[in-house]
């Protein structure tokens, strides 16, 4: 459990997942976290938790050691640059969330010397299955220990190179949507054949967790374990050459680089 205090600047879609699992994992107890947003009213979830929510961004900061900045990237400079003086090096950490800004920037944001860390987890963190990949800068070694720590309670953690980052972005956070996608194709072609929607809904995420359990668990590539399902002339390889006729890893590998070039683009 944390001792720390932990500020989220920005509780949104992720902000709010960051508190959750924070919560549920017992790293940090409801009194030790403090949720910032404009309109605090849509925060009630984490306020009937115990949770301190304000819209004060420079008393959140003032009053944590560990802040993790969840704003959008686009208004995180003009919103940080009014609490500029409310960071202080020698006692705190800065974790930013956000696409694409960089370590830098976030420098820029709280001062030379602010130690700082880029974390990039995604939605699956409020249940504590993220993945998530990390790199620092300035950060004192007891407190790197304290990030991975944290992070470690709120999935799978990697740590990479700044350069990286965008990189895991798409495939981590970007990853969630990608996934899930799949899975209501899935579905969809569920109901066409037969089951209605809440078990086709059931079959295909619990398949779906079952195919990444085997990799996970027994660190084999995909291609060893779809040999094992692929009966020759059966209905496995029959349907996957279709699906490949129809572009099916040309597609996502395309829509990575896409969302990959938006990012590093614009
Ligand atoms: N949603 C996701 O799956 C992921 C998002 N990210 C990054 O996390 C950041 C946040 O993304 P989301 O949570 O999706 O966006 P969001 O729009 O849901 O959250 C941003 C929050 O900041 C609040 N905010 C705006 N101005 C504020 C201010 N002055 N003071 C306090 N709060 C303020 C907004 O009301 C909003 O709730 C982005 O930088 C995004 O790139 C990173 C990984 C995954
Ligand atoms: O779509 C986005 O811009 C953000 C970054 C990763 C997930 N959501």
């Amino acid at each position: 459990m944390s001792s720390k205090k932990i500020a989220i600047i920005g509780g949104g879609n992720l902000g709010s997942a960051i508190a959750q699992g924070l919560l549920k994992s017992g790293f940090a107890q409801p009194a030790d976290l403090t949720v910032t947003k404009r309109n605090i009213a849509s925060l009630s979830e984490l306020q009937a938790l115990g949770v301190q929510t304000i819209s004060d961004n420079e008393a959140a900061i003032r009053g944590a050691e560990i802040i993790v900045v969840a704003l959008k990237p686009y208004n995180v400079k003009e919103v940080l640059a009014k609490v500029k003086s409310a960071f202080d090096p020698k006692r705190q950490v800065l974790i930013s969330v956000m696409t694409g800004v960089s370590i830098d920037d976030l420098e820029e944001i709280a001062g030379a010397g602010m130690p700082v860390v880029r974390a990039m987890p995604n939605t699956a963190i409020a249940i504590q299955e993220s993945m998530t990949c990390i790199c620092y800068k300035n950060v004192p070694e007891q407190l790197v220990t304290f990030v991975k720590d944290m992070f470690d309670q709120l999935g799978v953690t990697v740590s990479i190179d700044e350069k990286l980052m965008d990189a895991a972005t798409v495939l981590g956070a970007c990853g969630i949507a990608y996934a899930l996608r799949f899975i209501r194709a899935n579905i969809q072609g569920g109901i066409e054949i037969g089951f209605d929607v809440k078990t086709a809904n059931l079959i295909a995420a619990q398949t779906v967790k079952g195919a990444a359990e085997l990799l996970i668990r027994e660190k084999r590539h995909p291609e060893e374990e779809i040999d094992k399902v692929t009966t020759p002339k059966g209905c496995t390889i029959a349907g996957l050459n279709e699906m490949e006729h129809q572009g099916f890893s040309s597609s996502l590998i395309k829509g990575i680089t896409v969302s990959y070039n938006k990012i590093v683009k614009g």
